[in-house]
């Protein structure tokens, strides 16, 4: 991976501040493609070690800048550690401004794929998750990075 793609990959603080900073005067939306109660697929309740298969919480968005997706996200919440966390009142608002202010964040180790997101036709260089929790809350992050954000920023193709 080249330096400039392992900064975004192995970032640990907010990705939507990083998109919001890098952006510069592009506008930021989330734009909310889908939101519903899943079962999770195999390898999403193993990463959250869930006993398969539990009904969790699903919502996909796409991270825009102009108007064009740089980042496709699918994030994963068991529902039973669900515990009043209203996810679907977000609508588009960024799930990381809510996740970054809750007392005693912790975040998984990052697991990093080139593979394309399985969850949306766009391709890209990268993809990447990890699990946030707090207290009994836990939620799985999983972030693609698409071609169109390594075009406006001129990053390399890997
Ligand atoms: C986890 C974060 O939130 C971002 C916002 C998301 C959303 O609104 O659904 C999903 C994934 C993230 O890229 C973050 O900013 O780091």
């Amino acid at each position: 991976m080249s330096p400039d793609w392992w900064r975004w990959v192995a970032s640990r603080d907010s990705l939507t501040a990083r998109l919001i900073a890098a952006g510069g005067e592009r506008r930021f939306r989330v734009r909310l493609l889908d939101q519903r109660l899943i079962r999770p697929r195999h390898d999403e309740a193993r990463v959250l070690g869930l006993p398969y298969p539990r009904h969790a919480w699903c919502r996909e968005v796409a991270l825009c800048l102009d108007g064009h997706p740089w980042v496709v996200a699918r994030s994963v919440a068991p529902l039973a550690r669900l515990r009043g966390q209203r996810l679907e009142r977000l609508g588009e608002r960024s799930l990381g401004s809510w996740l970054f202010r809750q007392p005693g964040l912790e975040r998984s180790p990052i697991e990093v794929t080139a593979s394309p997101p399985p969850f949306h036709a766009a391709s890209g260089p990268w993809g990447r998750r990890s699990v946030f929790r707090h207290g009994r809350f836990a939620v799985l992050v999983q972030e693609f990075f698409l071609e169109r954000m390594a075009d406006d920023l001129g990053l390399p193709s890997r």
